[in-house]
């Protein structure tokens, strides 16, 4: 079985090519998969399937909005094996493999996702490195929240990606305090967020450009979060009396470029495809 690995800002993954949506993506396959001990290692997998495949196979009860059956469609699993509605750098990583690896042709076209078809378009596409622009649709705010870290409380925004975030921009953070931050498990209003919820903290925008780190429901902290770029610099804005603007989001795993227009987002940046090969079946089949 084959399987491809890349990364968006070293949020990383294993792709699984299946056109027809035959594999089995149980939770516990999914998790063995992404243990960076007994598996591959990757904080998520993107299954590359046909939209109508999918629902077809059940796995989708319904086409997405914005979704032909046409269209290839990010199935995307956390490392826990759960399921999320949308991936940023997912997305980015997932239109570079295809046009990479000849499943298209075209370098703008629709990524379905569970939170809606997104249009992006391949600038780069090479073997190995790739630029893609996403238009990651609608940002909702939520309200007011506030994540605690070891007992100390940091206000944040509540906000809708497609998935759900919680955006805290805190004015006493500098890139080197935040570094420090301990990420492992971050506490939020589960009231608030009663399907859990991915939780970034961020510096306010100076000379155009946030710090961010992310704690990643379903995976605990990554080194980029691409839906989580976009919550921040909506926040980020919001914290300077804006809505509208270009933010450049600097995370542990690189730089991402945000724009949001009237309500609308979208997110740049690279792809990198690292390897191809073959799962062992036998593996597979009962992952040890
Ligand atoms: N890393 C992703 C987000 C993946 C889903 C997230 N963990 C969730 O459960 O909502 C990104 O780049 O957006």
């Amino acid at each position: 079985m084959e399987f491809s690995k890349g990364h968006g800002t070293e949020n990383d993954f294993v792709i699984l090519p299946d056109p027809d949506a035959r594999l089995d993506l149980d939770a516990g396959r999914i998790a063995a998969l992404c243990d960076r001990r007994r598996g591959l290692g990757a904080d998520g997998v993107l299954r590359v399937a046909r939209a109508g495949a999918l629902v077809s196979a059940g796995t989708l009860g319904e086409l997405p909005e914005g979704t032909d059956a046409d269209d290839w469609f990010m199935d995307y699993r956390n490392g826990d094996g759960s399921i999320a509605e949308m991936c940023g750098n997912g997305v980015r990583v997932f239109a570079h493999y295809l046009t990479a690896h000849g499943f298209e042709d075209r370098r703008e076209f629709v990524v379905g996702s569970r939170a809606g078809g997104k249009p992006v378009t391949v600038h780069e596409t090479g073997p190995v490195l790739g630029e893609v622009t996403v238009d990651m649709g609608t940002v909702r705010t939520l309200g007011e929240s506030a994540a605690t870290i070891d007992g100390r409380v940091y206000p944040g925004i509540g906000i809708d990606v497609g998935n759900p975030h919680l955006a805290c921009v805190d004015p006493h953070l500098n890139d080197t305090s935040l570094a420090g931050l301990d990420l492992t498990s971050p506490g939020f209003d589960p009231g608030f967020f009663p399907h859990g919820v991915n939780i970034e903290f961020l510096t306010p925008i100076a000379a155009g450009t946030v710090h961010m780190r992310v704690h990643e429901r379903g995976v605990g902290e990554t080194r980029s979060c691409g839906t989580g770029t976009v919550a921040a610099a909506a926040a980020a804005l919001r914290f300077d009396g804006a809505s509208d603007g270009a933010v450049q989001v600097r995370i542990p795993g690189g730089s991402v470029e945000v724009r949001i227009e009237n309500g609308r987002a979208w997110l740049r940046g690279p792809s990198v495809l690292v390897a191809t090969g073959e799962l062992d079946d036998t593996w597979w089949s009962a992952p040890i």
